[in-house]
């Protein structure tokens, strides 16, 4: 998170042991290690994370199946209560809300998404849709007009009127998405959302969510255990690995400098031009009288045909239009090929 972002969600030293007894256990040893645990016949879910997410933030959640991404969103939602620790909604203690502000919370500024989440099979997409702002008690010809909205804009306009078997899987999901985002939710959850689409959806599903979020600018936590997706939409990853974050940094942070063995097996399949930005790789100014320029957030991928083309090192501005560095045709090419440039 960049330091002049405003922190919208933050958790401190949360714990989730399930087991009989957890709280006392926690209560006389507040950092137990995970034999000590299992000797009490107690299991730890989420391990001691503190993390930061700023308004308008991408925040992904990845890591392999029962490495504790579902238990801390729920956490941090308090749709299960952590054992330990603190969560904070625009600088507010979400643990210390009584039940009637946490319904509150949770209806005006929480949206969630699941992978298998139950449209009502007797409503209409509209209906469905609406659900939330009826139960808001909103008035039935506001609550319409909203939904409209939403549904125009998750792409399914003209089928208000379909019922949800009427509907492939990635328009029902669309209609979910729609769902949730009709109460204008400030905090958005989503739980491996495409994770039961077909590859092909999956993509359209991922572009549109991107495009969203370019006309939304909502808080997003979404869980996937997939990196391909997580590289896509981040923009911050948190990995978790027996319920601890092992690792939080931009995609190019995680594919440039994996912490350990278990984040680099995620990355080594990625294709590093798609995540490397030309800052990452860029030599020192020269003076040169090329004139294509790049900019230093630019991904390589992007870039590589122009700087190739140039045939000599290429101007890198940075955001201020200031030059900063130069990118060599040469560098480009070994990023592209997945030589480490930086060697
Ligand atoms: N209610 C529960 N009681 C006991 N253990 C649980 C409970 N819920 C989750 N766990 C355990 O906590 C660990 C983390 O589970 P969690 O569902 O958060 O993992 P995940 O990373 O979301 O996995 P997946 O990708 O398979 O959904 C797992 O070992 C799981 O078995």
């Amino acid at each position: 998170m960049a330091n002049d972002d405003r922190v919208k969600l933050a958790c401190r030293g949360v714990w989730k042991v399930f087991g009989r007894g957890a709280e006392e256990y926690m209560a006389n040893d507040p950092t137990p290690t995970p034999d000590g645990l299992r000797a009490a016949g107690l299991m730890a879910g989420v391990r001691d994370v503190s993390l930061d997410i700023g308004e308008g933030e991408i925040f992904i959640v990845m890591g392999l199946s029962g490495s504790g991404k579902s238990t801390l969103l729920r956490c941090l939602s308090r749709l299960i209560e952590p054992t330990a620790g603190q969560v904070f909604l625009d600088g507010i203690d979400l643990l210390r809300a009584g039940e009637a502000d946490l319904i509150e919370i949770r209806r005006h500024k929480m949206g969630m998404v699941f992978q298998h989440f139950a449209l009502l099979p007797h409503l209409s997409v509209l209906d469905n849709v609406a659900f939330p702002l009826t139960i808001q008690g909103v008035p039935r010809p506001e609550r319409e007009a909203r939904a409209r909205e939403v549904i125009e804009l998750v792409g399914l306009g003209g089928r208000e009127t379909a019922f949800p078997n009427q509907l492939s899987g990635g328009q029902q999901q669309r209609v979910g998405i729609a769902r949730s985002l009709a109460v204008k939710p400030e905090l958005w959850f989503l739980d491996e959302p495409f994770s039961a689409l077909d590859p092909l959806i999956r993509g359209e599903m991922q572009a549109e969510l991107l495009r969203l979020q370019s006309v939304l600018k909502k808080t997003m936590i979404f869980v996937t255990h997939d990196f391909d997706e997580a590289i896509r939409l981040a923009d911050r990853i948190a990995i978790m690995k027996d319920g601890e974050v092992i690792q939080l940094g931009t995609p190019e942070q995680l594919v440039l400098e994996p912490a350990d063995d278990y984040v680099a097996a995620f990355t080594r399949n990625v294709q590093r031009a798609k995540v490397v930005t030309a800052r990452s790789v860029m030599g020192p100014i020269r003076n040169t009288s090329v004139h294509q320029i790049v900019r230093a957030s630019d991904k390589i991928a992007d870039i590589a045909p122009a700087v190739i083309e140039a045939g000599s090192p290429v101007p890198v501005i940075d955001e201020h239009e200031m030059v900063i560095g130069s990118l060599a045709p040469q560098v480009v090419i070994d990023t592209l090929i997945g030589k480490d440039a930086r060697a």
